[in-house]
């Protein structure tokens, strides 16, 4: 998701008008009257059941599949009068399993496309080194062969030729779909570190809707021959799918996918908790709980950090506040996503200490702030789908 709009967009807009794709032999068509416009520089994510038709939809961009009908225009170009090579030269194309050249090292893989454009070799050379830092792999991998390399890695190769030639539009289809559970999260963690670097036009797919949630700006979901049930914001999806359909595709436990989109500082935070410092006595606690009508303080340290909760019970037998109370076990900081706020709240027992950068106290959040926040979304949300673009095809 990208959350800056001042970055420089490198990416372009594409528009998809009727777009149409009847295979040979088939009745009905695999796609049918396909129109949607993916606004530049950001990631739509298509989900929907296997055999619905994403995978047509977006090989069509590239021509990778010729539409039946319809109209494709990247950039304001109409995509069906370039040429087929020349078209996907400016497209970067990322797949399940990378797709790697198996006999082609590292190197030579990243290579091809700039290879294709013409580069001088220099330009290339450096170019492979930039993108293998790019998407983290050490320069000694250039030389090693994609049998060489554990799923992950060879995931990361592929992302990394994908964007060799500086293409203004990425398509992934199902790019993370092999790897194991951790290394899909550090994968996905990193395209959303690239694109708020690199804001390409992202047209992805996936079967997760959980991928598709962390990942998009946008998702489409879709039903058979590529027919859009909805097309929004992850949040607008989540607190307010279509119909019977998109919601059983969201699955159990939206309002708990809800809380990994929003962030502690997107929330008002608590701030009548009584704090102390560790140099006040206990009489003046005492003094300070009575005059707030509390029970508990907090204790920081003196530079402003939490330490230690404190019951006003503890301090009758307390000599210094340096080590009376019960340690804070977990702290967010205002860059958390509320899901890791319940988490931490769960655990602190409903309540948790909020820090900023620098890891002083800003404030509390409570239970009642989470289920609060998500009620709000859902009725921003309510009456959503009058508005909401595309929707209709
Ligand atoms: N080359 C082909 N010839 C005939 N039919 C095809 C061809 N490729 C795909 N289809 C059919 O078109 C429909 C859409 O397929 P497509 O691969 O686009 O779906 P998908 O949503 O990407 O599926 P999955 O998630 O399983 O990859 C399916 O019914 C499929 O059987």
């Amino acid at each position: 998701m990208s959350e800056t709009t001042d970055q420089k967009i490198s990416g372009v807009e594409i528009e998809l008008a009727e777009v149409t794709k009847r295979y040979a032999g088939q009745k009905t068509p695999a796609v049918d009257g396909f129109s949607m416009t993916i606004p530049a520089g950001e990631t739509i994510v298509f989900v929907g059941p296997s055999g619905c038709g994403k995978t047509t939809t977006m090989k069509m961009i590239n021509r990778l599949i010729e539409p039946t009908s319809g109209q494709i225009t990247i950039g304001g170009e109409s995509a069906l009068k370039i040429d087929p090579d020349q078209l996907r030269r400016r497209i970067g194309y990322a797949i399940q399993q990378a797709g790697l050249f198996p006999h082609l090292t590292v190197a030579q893989n990243i290579a091809v496309v700039p290879g294709l454009l013409g580069w001088d070799k220099k330009k290339v050379r450096d170019r492979v080194v930039e993108m293998l830092d790019l998407v983290g792999l050490d320069e000694e991998f250039a030389g090693r062969f994609p049998r060489q390399l554990s799923g992950g890695q060879q995931q990361r190769v592929g992302v990394a030729r994908a964007l060799a030639a500086d293409p203004p539009v990425l398509l992934m289809d199902e790019p993370f779909g092999a790897v194991d559970p951790i290394t899909r999260g550090n994968l996905q963690d990193e395209l959303l570190r690239l694109q708020a670097e690199l804001r390409k036009t992202i047209v992805f797919v996936t079967h997760d809707f959980d991928e598709a949630v962390k990942l998009g700006d946008r998702i489409a979901v879709l039903g058979n021959q590529s027919k859009i049930l909805q097309y929004d914001t992850p949040e607008a999806i989540l607190a307010n799918p279509a119909d019977d359909t998109v919601a059983g595709f969201v699955g159990a436990g939206a309002s708990l996918k809800q809380l990994t989109l929003m962030r502690v500082r997107d929330v008002e935070l608590k701030t009548d908790l009584v704090t102390v410092s560790t140099e006040d006595t206990p009489a003046d606690v005492r003094q300070k709980l009575t005059n707030a009508r509390k029970t508990y303080a907090l204790v920081l340290d003196r530079r402003n950090r939490p330490l230690r909760w404190l019951h006003v019970r503890e301090l009758a037998s307390a000599g210094s506040l340096a080590t009376v109370g019960r340690p804070v076990g977990d702290t967010v900081s205002v860059q958390s996503t509320l899901q890791d706020a319940l988490e931490a709240i769960l655990t602190e027992g409903g309540n948790a200490a909020v820090t900023g950068g620098r890891g002083e106290y800003v404030g509390t959040i409570d239970i009642r702030t989470v289920t609060d926040t998500i009620q709000q979304v859902r009725e921003e949300h309510e009456n959503d789908h009058e508005n909401s673009a595309g929707g209709a095809g």
